[in-house]
């Protein structure tokens, strides 16, 4: 039924840490790109929130191909196209609605959406998706929510986003219901305005090391 080109397991199984980047000044794109690659971090979804993400996902796809590109804050199937157009290899959602899920499913892409009800869940799981954002993960209940959804329904596998950091990202990655978590955390916006990308990639290194344990 898909004819995704690389699974959401794939992509959410590739390190311990998605960083959620914000894009502001499209010259950021690339050397933000390189420095978290530099750092151990290889996926990066880059929100849709800002006037040059498109470019910036395409700037990327196209000069740091160690790099696994994708889209964050994708909320309709417009969005979806033009990330595919972009050269993204995924695209995240905040949430889900039945035009994004079809969208996705007839795509070549996988979408991980967002999820914060068992409902959502279902309706995800009957477009026959599997991986899923638990958003806003700290906000919605934390690693007691996500226990409580994942023992009514087990065979679902999760990226927790929203509120995680350094110091609670290893209390989501043990359940094993977790493949990755996602945060800001170690893409702040001061880094990026101040071209500090030194910073950027210690940070992605401290958070690699810390996930894993
Ligand atoms: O833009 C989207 O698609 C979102 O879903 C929101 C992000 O995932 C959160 O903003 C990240 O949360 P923090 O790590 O707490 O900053």
């Amino acid at each position: 039924m898909k004819n995704w080109k690389v699974s959401a397991e794939k992509i959410l199984s590739d390190g311990p840490v998605v960083p959620v980047i914000v894009i502001k000044e499209l010259k950021d794109a690339v050397p933000l790109a390189k420095a978290l690659v530099a750092g151990g971090v290889r996926v990066l979804e880059v929100t849709l929130r800002t006037p040059c993400a498109i470019d910036a996902i395409r700037a990327i796809a196209k000069e740091v191909p160690e790099a696994i590109i994708g889209a964050g804050t994708v909320l309709n199937p417009q969005q979806l196209a033009d990330v595919v157009a972009a050269g993204g290899q995924f695209a995240i959602s905040p949430g889900l609605t039945e035009p994004l899920l079809k969208a996705a499913v007839e795509g070549n892409i996988p979408l991980i959406p967002g999820i914060s009800s068992v409902s959502e869940l279902m309706l995800g799981m009957d477009y026959g998706l599997r991986e899923f954002k638990f958003f806003p993960a700290e906000a919605n209940g934390g690693v007691k929510a996500l226990q409580a959804i994942c023992s009514a329904v087990s065979q679902v596998r999760f990226c927790p986003t929203g509120g995680i950091t350094l110091n609670n990202c290893r209390d989501y990655l043990a359940l094993s219901s977790v493949l990755c978590v996602g945060g800001s955390w170690l893409v702040p916006a001061d880094a990026i305005a101040n071209g500090d990308f030194d910073r950027i990639t210690q940070l992605a290194r401290e958070a690699v090391a810390h996930a894993k344990g």
